[in-house]
């Protein structure tokens, strides 16, 4: 069950940063594959952004897919909107598609 305060935090957090990745384990540290690609596509990328690590919170790590409606982690979140998991934020990469949103929303990209 996921509950109000819990959805209001995330929320929070999603607005309080430009780049939000909900993961499993930290950028330094991550603690799965797909994971682990997301935070090395935006490290190579230069972005900045805010990482959550939802294996140290169970409330985050099943809110979020309520959230979201979507099922997985990772979770990319711009300015407040969800972008995708791992396999959209790899297919936006070569393509080219999230550079270009990232240019449009303002966030300085390598
Ligand atoms: N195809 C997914 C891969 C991510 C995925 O399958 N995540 C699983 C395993 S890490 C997950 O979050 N399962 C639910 C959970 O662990 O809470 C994507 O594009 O992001
Ligand atoms: S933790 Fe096993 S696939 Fe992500």
């Amino acid at each position: 069950m996921t509950d109000t305060t819990t959805l209001e935090s995330i929320r929070n957090t999603v607005e309080s940063h430009d780049v939000v990745l909900f993961m499993k384990g930290t950028p330094l540290f991550p603690q799965c594959g797909f994971s682990s690609l997301v935070s090395r596509v935006l490290q190579h990328m230069g972005v900045e952004y805010h990482s959550v690590n939802v294996l140290e919170d169970m409330d985050v790590r099943e809110g979020i897919k309520v959230y979201s409606d979507w099922p997985t982690i990772p979770q990319l979140y711009v300015k407040g909107e969800f972008i995708g998991g791992c396999d959209i934020v790899k297919e936006m990469f070569e393509t080219g598609e999230l550079k270009a949103l990232l240019d449009d929303k303002g966030i300085e990209a390598a």
